[in-house]
């Protein structure tokens, strides 16, 4: 079992919920990750997800995509995010997933990229323009790093997709819960709980439940569905208030053992 699994079955073991934050790498400056990234493990997160800003970000929403904007302006690239975390390599106790497009990763060589990734305390990567039928043009120098390809399932996968990605998807699989971009929603749909359920049927593997989740009482509600959530948009917007009781409050509530006692 991967380090990443292992992290989120340590918490589900205990009846809490996995807590997954997204933040983009660079946004506010590139001296934030170091604080950002010790703040966050301080409090008891799971895992956390490593936005690598992009030119052309396919599926991120507009808080997302202006971080990204943000963060290119103040130097953020591949190359300089995984500099920066090699420099507190030995402070990073928790998995750090990194999401970027496949385009940066190609033109930074995927055999060099796979091994300055994991030397940055990456174990886990997701791409989310890369479909599996292409996962190949990565997968081998990621195996050999030991970094895990989390894939994406979406609402509208049909049954063969669904085993074709749960079977795929390493460290997680990650339950997309809208249909659309990431980014604060309302409401959920209604057959949620029946696509989760769905899901398990398939794998056995931890199944994370990820956008549009904003508040502590969709934190709870989602991560009921599965083992736990992954909050981009809002963790996003609170760090740039500087806004720490939102995202306490946020972690705390994936932490169900602690609200029944
Ligand atoms: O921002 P949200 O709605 O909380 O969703 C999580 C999401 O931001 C994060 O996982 C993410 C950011 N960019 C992505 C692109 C594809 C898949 C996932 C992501």
């Amino acid at each position: 079992m991967s380090r990443l699994t292992q992290a989120i079955e340590n918490v589900t073991a205990q009846g809490d919920k996995a807590f997954i934050p997204y933040i983009m790498a660079g946004d506010g400056g590139l001296e934030t990750l170091k604080p950002t990234i010790l703040t966050l493990q301080k409090l008891g997160v799971t895992a956390i997800e490593i936005g690598i800003p992009f030119t052309d970000p396919v599926a991120d929403g507009p808080t997302i995509e202006e971080a990204g904007y943000r963060a290119l302006q103040a130097g953020a690239s591949l190359r300089t995010v995984l500099e920066e975390l090699q420099t507190f390599r030995d402070d990073i106790t928790v998995p750090l997933v990194a999401m970027t497009y496949l385009n940066p990763i190609l033109a930074f060589g995927v055999e060099l990229f796979a091994i300055e990734a994991k030397e940055a305390g990456i174990e886990g990567l997701i791409v989310p323009d890369m479909p599996l039928e292409e996962s190949a043009i990565i997968h081998d120098a990621l195996r050999v790093a030991e970094i895990d390809l989390v894939q994406l399932v979406s609402l509208t996968s049909p049954a063969e997709r669904i085993a074709k990605i749960t079977a795929a998807s390493e460290g997680f699989v990650y339950a997309v819960t809208v249909n659309g971009i990431t980014g604060a929603r309302q409401a959920f749909h209604e057959e949620l709980s029946a696509h989760f359920n769905n899901l398990a049927t398939y794998t056995t593997k931890p199944i994370l439940a990820g956008f549009g989740i904003s508040t502590p009482a969709q934190v709870e509600q989602l991560g009921q569905l599965g083992s736990g959530v992954i909050v981009g948009s809002k963790i996003v917007d609170a760090l740039t208030k500087n806004d720490w009781a939102t995202i306490e409050a946020l972690i705390a509530a994936s932490k169900q053992s602690a609200l029944r006692a």
